[in-house]
């Protein structure tokens, strides 16, 4: 056979297989019920081109067009999205267990990491080990009251770093980088918890070589890789994201697994613990049953359990704790309010304090509208179909990837007055609040893969909010205003400010500090 007859026939087969996948489709989506509707998309690459920079705000702008549910394609990954707070009503109230399990990206793959992650890992036996150890063991209310003290060393180090940080060497004010000292604290806050031990220094402000390591793993870990909707780029990796993330997780595995070692000689060489006991106490302690779940958790899932604490808790707190004071300092009555309650609360010869956060209903107004305008995860942590579904009389193929759009649903006309004004008296006299039972307000999610670590984020916030605005006054940085301000927001592993927020503080007339 010569060449042209080669290729006649290869396209006759080619086109005659089209033609009965086609049919069987058709066939298929006749006798079930239809996917959702959604943007065209392009031959091979479907609908990534209309994911912008901007992802979030993209699709919310869909939901006039194609409704809440909305259908992409993603090269080859299908893609369910969710726009409205009536739709994830839905989705967690009756559907919650059926999307259990996560969508796993490839640089997460790097060194099996997704096999010993909570946030991660499939829903089955491992997962409700580790998640029960975080809520139960580390983050139960009696716990997070052992550790009112660690929160309070590392905040009162912030508020000091930024005294020094206030002022150049002639004594005149100047700008901060905000989220800077917020997101070294948090790590900070994050060490302490869980190492007992600080991973920026204090005075030199120098990061350990832990806290270098995870940055740059949440630098990989926050790209846009083909290789997740294209199969075929999987062992190319044509941007080197899974390989950079090889180097780089191998080395902060390494750097933990130091101070697991380390942890583990000085427990063997002492009969009683003489220090609080932190969460790689909790860990090193796990017995599980031996049946479901494994006896010891293994020193390299202990490993993963701290980096990936790092990620989950370090760039949301300090990224939220950025967005409240960008508000406030748009909104100046709404930062008079604010102050003038931490006045009245707490007085001027006292710092905040956790136990005063109850006192304080303006300051977790201005949390909680913080949240809804700029949830950090605003996808939250995508979910995977484990089985073929029906939702709201659609289709939904098994291994759909599902985006719950929070950024969107925060937004969504129908559950908010004025939904795109940072309002806080909303929330005066409202019981919405943000742990899972009001699908209008969801930053941390809901439902079984909920954020574990809502108890512990919230204190974080409101002390940090609450003792930026008690100590100092704030100032923008000359030249910015409503008019002026970057409200955009940079997507990575968190979605940022993206413009970092620069504002003078002013340490107020606080008295004798005790
Ligand atoms: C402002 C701070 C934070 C925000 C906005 C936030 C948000 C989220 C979101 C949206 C999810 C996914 C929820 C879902 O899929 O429904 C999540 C999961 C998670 N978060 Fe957070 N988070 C924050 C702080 C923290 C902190 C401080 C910790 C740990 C101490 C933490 C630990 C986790 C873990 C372990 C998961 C995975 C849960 C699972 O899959 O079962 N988070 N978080």
């Amino acid at each position: 056979m010569d060449c042209s007859s080669n290729i006649f026939i290869t396209l006759l087969l080619l086109t005659l297989s089209t033609f009965f996948l086609l049919l069987h489709r058709r066939h298929k989506s006749s006798s079930r019920n239809s996917l959702p509707p959604g943007p065209p998309g392009w031959p091979i690459f479907g609908n990534l081109f209309d994911l912008g920079s901007m992802p979030h705000r993209n699709l919310a702008n869909m939901r006039q067009k194609y409704g809440p549910v909305v259908w992409l394609r993603l090269g080859a990954m299908n893609s369910l999205v969710i726009l409205s707070a009536k739709t994830a009503g839905e989705f967690f109230k009756n559907h919650d267990r059926s999307f259990a399990d996560r969508m796993v990206t490839e640089t997460m793959r790097a060194h099996d990491y997704d096999q010993g992650s909570l946030a991660l890992a499939p829903y089955g036996s491992y997962w409700r080990v580790l998640r029960r150890l975080v809520t139960v063991d580390m983050l139960v209310n009696k716990r997070i009251n052992e550790t009112v003290p660690v929160r309070r060393t590392c905040v009162d180090q912030m508020l000091e770093w930024i005294e020094k940080e206030s002022r150049d060497k002639f004594g005149k004010p100047v700008a901060i980088h905000v989220g800077k000292f917020v997101f070294f604290t948090a790590f900070n806050l994050l060490g302490n918890l869980m190492l007992s031990r600080d991973v920026i220094d204090p005075e030199s402000r120098e990061g350990s070589e832990l806290f270098t390591a995870i940055l740059r793993l949440m630098e990989w870990t926050g790209n846009t890789n083909m290789a997740d909707f294209f199969p075929i780029f999987k062992s190319l990796d044509p941007q080197r994201l899974k390989r950079n993330m090889e180097r780089d997780l191998g080395k902060a595995l390494d750097i933990a697994n130091k101070y697991v070692k380390e942890r583990m000689e000085e427990r063997a060489s002492r009969n009683e613990l003489v220090r609080r006991k932190d969460f790689l106490d909790v860990l090193l302690d796990f017995q599980g049953n031996g049946r479901d779940e494994p006896e010891k958790l293994s020193e390299r899932d202990v490993n993963v359990f701290i980096l990936e604490i790092f990620i989950a808790g370090s760039e949301t707190t300090s990224g939220t704790v950025e967005w409240a004071v960008t508000e406030l300092l748009l909104n100046p009555e709404s930062l008079t309010t604010a102050k003038a309650e931490l006045a009245q609360v707490i007085g001027a010869n006292r710092r905040v304090q956790e136990s005063d956060i109850e006192n304080l209903p303006y300051l977790q107004a201005v949390i909680k509208e913080t949240l809804r305008l700029h949830p950090p995860i605003p996808f939250l942590i995508p979910r995977r179909a484990v089985q073929d579904t029906d939702f709201m009389g659609y289709f939904i193929p098994k291994n759909t990837q599902v985006l719950v759009n929070a950024w969107a649903i925060g937004r969504d006309p129908d559950a908010w007055e004025e939904p795109f004004i940072f309002k806080p008296e909303r929330f005066i006299g409202s019981d919405v609040d943000f742990k899972g039972q009001h699908y209008e307000l969801m930053p941390f999610g809901a439902g079984r893969r909920m954020c574990a670590g809502v108890p512990l984020a919230s204190r974080a916030l409101h002390l940090v909010v609450g003792s930026l605005l008690h100590e100092f006054d704030w100032e923008l940085e000359a030249g910015f205003d409503r008019a002026t301000m970057d409200m955009n927001e940079k997507i990575g592993v968190t979605s940022r400010k993206s413009e970092p927020l620069l504002a003078v503080p002013k340490k107020c007339r606080v008295l004798e500090i005790k």
